[in-house]
């Protein structure tokens, strides 16, 4: 059995706990969420995984899970992943693109070593990272990302107000450039780019094409690499999750599929 605590109870913390409600191998001790959102949070995470406490720090209980997982964003990372890793309690995460801020990669993996554990970086919305990952040890020529998503998709970013998005006729490119600088524009929207940057060929070298195209409903995502290995193209069609449209349910999976690789006796 597997304890597992949680940090997120947000559209991919639900949806872990709905999936792996009925697996006996699994199990919640902790979900962790702010402050102002515990009473909330309290019957949604009761209905789901009924051992669970609710909590806002992993210390407050005392509690040594057997692995952390982060569902949160940013702040999480900061505040539970790096002082859990110091404590020797290995992690996951799945706020990749907040990985973009400088040093930040870095501070993961000091801690890590500090607590002589590891954190395991979750492929999330996109597919192919351990071909890319693969291929980078042979050595990579180029990796290109094309992320392509319905207008409403770039509300609240800096394409709000560059861009009529109610009225777009056609699939227009909202930005162009490395994924350093699309993290740093689009951090709501930068977990793919950040994904493949780090398992490529990094932040500063991976070319990024966003675009908002009124023919699609769903998040696409494609990837173009070459190297020594050869070549492979890639495109993702993500159905977005209803509880958060700018999260494709895929993350969902991947989350659960990387809980039931280290709770099963079969790994794939
Ligand atoms: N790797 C990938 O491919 C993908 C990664 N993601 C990332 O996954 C993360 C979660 O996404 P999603 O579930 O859709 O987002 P939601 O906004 O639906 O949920 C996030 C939840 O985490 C809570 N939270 C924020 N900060 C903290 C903290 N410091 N401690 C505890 N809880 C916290 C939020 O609470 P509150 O509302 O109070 O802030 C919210 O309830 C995001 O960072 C997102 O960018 C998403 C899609 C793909
Ligand atoms: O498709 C998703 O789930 C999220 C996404 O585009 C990103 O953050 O890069």
């Amino acid at each position: 059995m597997l304890h597992v605590s949680m940090i997120g109870c947000g559209a991919i913390g639900i949806g872990v706990m709905e999936l792996l409600k009925s697996d006996p191998e699994v199990t919640f001790d902790v979900v962790i969420v702010p402050e102002a959102h515990m009473e909330a949070a309290r019957p949604v995470v009761f209905s789901l995984a009924p051992h669970a406490r609710v909590a806002n720090r992993l210390e407050e209980l005392g509690q040594r899970p057997d692995l952390l997982i982060e569902c949160a964003g940013h702040k999480a990372i900061e505040e539970h992943i790096i002082p859990a890793l110091k404590r020797g309690i290995p992690c996951m995460v799945v706020s990749i693109g907040a990985l973009s801020e400088r040093g930040l990669v870095e501070r993961l993996e000091e801690a890590a070593r500090e607590g002589k554990t590891q954190v395991q970086l979750l492929s999330g919305a996109i597919g192919a990272i351990d071909a890319l990952s693969a291929a980078r040890i042979g050595g990579l020529d180029s990796v290109v990302y094309t992320g392509r998503k319905p207008p409403a998709a770039w509300k609240d970013t800096p394409a709000d107000g560059l861009f009529d998005l109610d009225n777009l006729k056609t699939a227009t490119v909202i930005f162009e450039g490395t994924a350093r600088e699309a993290a740093r524009l689009y951090p709501k929207n930068a977990n793919v780019a950040a994904t493949l940057s780090l398992a490529g060929l990094g932040l500063d070298h991976t070319q990024v094409r966003l675009l908002a195209d009124p023919a699609v409903t769903e998040n696409v995502h494609h990837v173009e690499a070459k190297g020594e290995f050869g070549g492979f193209e890639l495109t993702m069609r993500g159905k977005p999750l209803a509880a958060n449209p700018k999260t494709s349910a895929l993350t969902v999976f991947s989350v659960v599929r990387a809980l039931g690789n280290r709770a099963h006796a079969l790994s794939i």
